[in-house]
């Protein structure tokens, strides 16, 4: 069945108000800010992004990325950047959910799950179970010694993708190596309700007007 919305569009790993200012300019319905994280190339300290967020208009959202996994330490991350939304990179205690709420009312909660097999379908409803607001589905791998929490330019099984997209009652995006080649299979495949895209419109490193603007153009047909 045809999704009845269109395909939302978060650019992540913003990097200046410049960035963000693009991103917003060529269609960005939200913009990632990547916190403090064991690896990945996205990462901007919380002073570049709380100044990022404040200069960020509405009604565009604003993703905070953190690794941090204990309420605290989230809540703590939070109050140093200011954004809308909070991205969990990692897998937290289920109660940190309603305790953020508690703390935080206004918050959006997107919880990330790292897609390597189909023992994620659970971890996914359970996380929806838990009370997020969102699931971003990525590509990382939180089993490694240094783990990895997204930013590794990699797909995954979107089999598996698709099957959360199917039975999760709150919105899902889908990230991880999507790229302007990829994307409008991604779209067909996983149907999700929007995507993340990080190192697929970048060139060195710079957020690349012109990658972005075809990215945008075929996702939004
Ligand atoms: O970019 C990073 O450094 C990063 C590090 C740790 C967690 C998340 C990170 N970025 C996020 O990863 C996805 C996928 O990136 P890509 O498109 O595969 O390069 C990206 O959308 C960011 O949300």
């Amino acid at each position: 069945m045809e999704s009845p919305f269109r395909t939302r569009i978060k650019i992540c790993c913003i990097s200046s108000p410049e960035e963000a200012r693009l991103a917003i300019r060529l269609g960005a319905d939200a913009l990632g800010l990547v916190g403090r994280m064991p690896s990945g190339p996205g990462v901007v300290g919380d002073e570049l992004a709380a100044l990022i967020v404040d200069s960020t208009p509405p009604p565009i959202a604003t993703f905070m990325l953190t690794s941090e996994t204990n309420t605290g330490d989230i809540i703590a991350h939070q109050r140093r950047v200011g954004a809308n939304t909070i991205q969990i990179v990692d897998a937290v205690p289920p109660e940190t959910y309603a305790q953020l709420r508690d703390a935080l009312p206004a918050l959006k909660l997107v919880q990330v799950i790292h897609v390597i097999d189909e023992k994620n379908i659970d971890e996914a409803l359970q996380a929806v179970q838990n009370g997020v607001d969102a699931l971003l589905l990525d590509s990382g791998n939180p089993n490694l010694a240094v783990k990895e929490l997204g930013g590794t330019g990699r797909v995954h099984n979107w089999a598996v993708s698709r099957q959360i997209v199917a039975q999760s009652t709150v919105p899902v995006f889908l990230a991880g190596g999507l790229t302007i080649e990829n994307v409008r299979n991604a779209i067909e495949t996983v149907q999700p309700f929007g995507l993340d895209i990080c190192s697929g419109v970048r060139t060195n490193g710079q957020l690349d007007e012109k990658k972005l603007e075809a990215f945008v153009r075929i996702v939004l047909g």
